[in-house]
C-alpha cells in the first residue's frame, strides 16, 4: 500500500501554547485515518495545518510525494486534497444542484472559472453522478438551508468530493448528527474508501465510531501523537486508556 499523506515534525504554536509538538505520521491510499484525542489535544489544529489553514512554525506536509505544507485550500484542492468544514461551507440560499456545480467546476480545467454555468457539461455530468451517489437527487432543486442537518452535512461531502480528489480530510462529519444520520455517514465514508479507493482523514470525536471505521488511529494528547495503530491496539494501549478513554468515560 502506498503512502498518499505524509505528515513530518508537524508543530503550531498560538502565543505560548504549543498547540501541536513534532507530530509525524503517514495515511496510506485507499484506507481511513483517523485522529482522535480528548477536548484540546490539537487535533483540530493538525486538521488545520494539514489542510493548509494555518501554517505551521515547523515541519512538512507532502501530499503523493509532493510538499504542500501550508498551501492555501484551494491549492491543496489542485493538487487532490479536499477537505469538508466542521463549520459548513455550503451556500444555504443556492439549490443543491448549483452548490454541487459550483464545486464541480473544478474539472472545467482550462476553461476558466467564470464560463458560464448552462456550457459546463463535464461539471454537469459530474454533479449527476453525485446527486445519485449520495442520493440527493430528490432534492436537486432544494435551496441547501432547507435540507435536514443529516442531508447538510451529506451534501457538504459530495461538495468536497465534486473535483474528485484522491484525499479527502473530514472534521467531525458526525457532529450534531442524530444516531441513524451517524451510521448513514459511517457507510457512506467505508464505501467511499472501500469502494472507490478514497484516502480519508477524519478528525472525530466519537470513539466508536472512529474504532468501527478506521484502519489507522493517531491519538494525540496535549499537542503531541501519544500512540498510532490499528484500531484494535491503539484501544488497548495503557497510555492511551489513561489519557484518552480514562477521561471521556
Ligand atoms: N487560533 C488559535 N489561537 C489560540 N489558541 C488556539 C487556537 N486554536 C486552538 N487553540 C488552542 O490550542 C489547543 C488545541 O486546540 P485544538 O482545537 O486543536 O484541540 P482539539 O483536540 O481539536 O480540541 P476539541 O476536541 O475541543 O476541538 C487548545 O488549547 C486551544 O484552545
Amino acid at each position: 500500500m502506498s503512502v498518499i499523506l505524509a505528515v513530518e515534525g508537524l508543530s503550531v504554536q498560538f502565543g505560548a501554547l504549543r498547540a501541536v509538538q513534532d507530530v509525524s505520521f503517514q495515511a496510506l491510499a485507499g484506507k481511513i485515518t483517523a485522529v482522535i484525542g480528548p477536548n484540546g489535544a490539537g487535533k483540530s489544529s493538525l486538521f488545520n495545518l494539514i489542510s493548509g489553514a494555518i501554517r505551521p512554525s515547523a515541519g512538512t506536509v507532502r501530499f503523493e510525494g509532493r510538499e504542500v505544507t501550508g498551501l492555501p485550500p484551494h491549492r491543496m484542492l489542485t493538487a487532490g486534497l479536499s477537505r469538508s468544514f466542521q463549520i459548513t461551507n455550503l451556500f444555504f440560499e443556492l439549490p443543491v444542484r448549483e452548490n454541487l456545480r459550483l464545486a464541480a467546476q473544478y474539472l472545467e480545467q482550462g476553461q476558466g472559472l467564470l464560463r458560464p454555468l448552462s456550457r459546463g457539461a463535464v461539471a454537469a455530468q459530474r454533479v449527476q453522478e453525485l446527486l445519485v451517489q449520495f442520493d440527493l437527487t430528490g432534492k436537486a432543486d432544494e435551496v441547501a438551508g432547507f435540507l435536514s442537518h443529516g442531508e447538510q452535512r451529506r451534501l457538504e461531502i459530495a461538495v468536497a468530493l465534486a473535483s474528485r480528489p484522491r484525499m479527502l480530510l473530514l472534521d467531525e462529519p458526525t457532529q450534531g448528527m442524530s444516531h441513524a444520520d451517524t451510521r448513514d455517514t459511517e457507510v457512506l465514508i467505508r464505501r467511499l474508501a472501500r469502494k472507490e479507493g478514497l484516502a480519508i482523514l477524519l478528525v472525530e470525536h466519537d470513539v466508536d465510531l472512529v474504532m468501527d471505521l478506521s484502519d489507522h488511529v493517531v491519538v494525540m494528547h496535549q499537542g503531541q501523537k501519544l500512540a498510532e495503530g490499528p484500531p484494535a491496539a491503539v484501544r488497548a494501549n495503557a497510555a492511551v486508556q489513561a489519557a484518552y478513554f480514562g477521561e471521556a468515560h
